[in-house]
């Protein structure tokens, strides 16, 4: 497998643009097959997750042509029938995007149960409460999903839990529903205002995006249109904790300020300089953070994506903090490879109480999925001497050219590839 080498203890400095959003874009990509036209998606994060999803296309006849690394060109109109294939499919989480597509597009699809980080046992029950009501019939055999309707009818959905997912997969089902169809305690994170645009720029009715009530009238044709994604709030993010850990100076382009609110106020309050303009934010650090204590919670509260990179700074913050996870409960695999480095973490249900150290020690520790991999390389570049972060393969499906943006700021981090691991061994 291949792994991240870091040479850490250098102050983050410089510029870094921002991609555009893994997860509006991993929803988009299988929203395309809804289209009657070509559509062109700009902004578009080159990671293995958006990759593996244009495979999953062209293997389904909705060819994809890329015009650039960040811009793809996707012609549904060939397409028979949708199967996503089943290996590529269980490699990420929203490749369960097609069976509400499907329905959509043919009343009918296919796709293996969704893989993606393994951060807790994330049930699919809302997305099949949500088809059912729609008037589709659903089956799961052998680790496939097969969804099937003889007809697709607007109807009122109330989610149990707030989810994401479940919010977007009615969303792409119900565009071409007859009559109206209200999802209520729907999530509010901005992609999936995003994707409502997406559906609303094909020619859909989708209103109140972006609060907990989405109402969507169904329509009978959808055309094709052109869309650029939003930036990556989380990638943000990422590279705002990672500058602070290592008392860095970024400035970070193309994102949204408004959808880092939550992020921008925490780490303020750990005394890092913030410093908002338009589309940009530059994030300055000279003295060691102070600990706090970070709260999960649906947009707009703390993301659950962001909880692991900022355990890192906790851990080398002064005095002692929390971490209260209340999305995912699984989601502290991280903690042991931190403890490895040195931290000092102590895990009690859904909350850790980190106490900081002055200092990581760099050593080799395993990412055992997308953000914990992100975690562990802002711990390693905040610590002087080398480290190998194994596993990256989790962290390359999030992250657009981590590697060279992080170089670029002037992180000493070098990919070393499968074969050279192997030499090594
Ligand atoms: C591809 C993508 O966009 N992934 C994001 C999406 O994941 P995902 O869409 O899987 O997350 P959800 O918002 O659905 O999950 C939120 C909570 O609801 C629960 N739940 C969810 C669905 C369901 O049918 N039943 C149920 O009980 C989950 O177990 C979890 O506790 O939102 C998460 C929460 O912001 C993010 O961490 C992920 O990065
Ligand atoms: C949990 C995440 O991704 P996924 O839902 O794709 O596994 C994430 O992006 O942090």
């Amino acid at each position: 497998m291949n792994k991240f080498v870091i040479q850490g203890g250098k102050k983050l400095k410089g510029e870094v643009e921002i991609s555009g959003f893994k997860n509006a874009a991993v929803a988009i990509l299988p929203a395309s097959i809804l289209a009657e036209e070509p559509t062109v998606i700009e902004n578009l994060p080159d990671i293995s997750d958006t990759r593996t999803l244009l495979s999953i296309l062209e293997n389904m006849d909705a060819e994809n042509t890329r015009i650039t690394s960040n811009k793809v060109r996707i012609e549904p109109n060939k397409m028979k029938e949708c199967k996503a294939d089943h290996e590529m499919g269980r490699g990420l989480r929203a490749s369960y995007y097609f069976l509400g597509a499907g329905l959509g597009r043919f009343h009918k699809a296919k796709v293996a149960y969704p893989g993606g980080c393994h951060i807790g046992t994330r049930p699919i029950d809302q997305h099949i409460k949500g088809f059912e009501a729609l008037g589709a019939k659903v089956k799961i055999e052998q680790g496939i999903i097969s969804v099937q309707a003889r007809e697709l009818k607007g109807a009122k959905i109330y989610l149990d839990v707030v989810s994401v997912g479940a919010t977007i997969n009615i969303m792409l089902a119900a565009v071409k529903a007859k009559g109206e169809t209200i999802i209520e305690n729907a999530a509010k994170e901005p992609h999936i205002v995003d994707v409502a645009n997406f559906l609303n720029a094909l020619g859909a009715k989708v209103k109140g995006a972006g609060t907990d009530t989405i109402k969507i009238e169904g329509v009978k044709t959808l055309g094709g249109c052109e869309h650029a994604i939003i930036p990556d709030q989380i990638e943000a993010g990422t590279y705002m904790i990672a500058a602070a850990a290592t008392r860095g100076d970024v400035l970070i382009k193309n994102v949204i300020p408004k959808h880092l609110e939550s992020v921008t106020a925490k780490l303020r309050e750990m005394n890092v300089s913030i410093e908002e303009n338009g589309d940009e934010i530059r994030v300055k650090t000279s003295r060691r953070t102070k600990c706090a204590d970070v709260k999960t919670l649906v947009y707009p509260g703390f993301p659950t994506d962001l909880q692991q990179p900022m355990s890192s700074l906790l851990a080398i913050s002064e005095g002692t903090g929390s971490i209260t996870e209340n999305i995912f409960e699984g989601r502290f695999k991280h903690v042991e490879q931190l403890k490895r480095m040195g931290a000092v973490i102590r895990v009690e249900g859904k909350v850790a109480i980190i106490e900081g150290v002055k200092k990581l020690s760099p050593t080799t520790v395993i990412a055992s999925d997308l953000r914990a991999g992100a975690a562990l390389v802002i711990a390693a570049l905040s610590t002087k001497g080398q480290s190998e972060i194994r596993e990256v393969q989790h962290i390359l499906r999030g992250y657009d050219g981590i590697e060279e943006k992080l170089q670029s700021l002037g992180g000493k981090i070098e990919l070393v590839k499968e074969q050279e691991v192997e030499k090594e061994v």
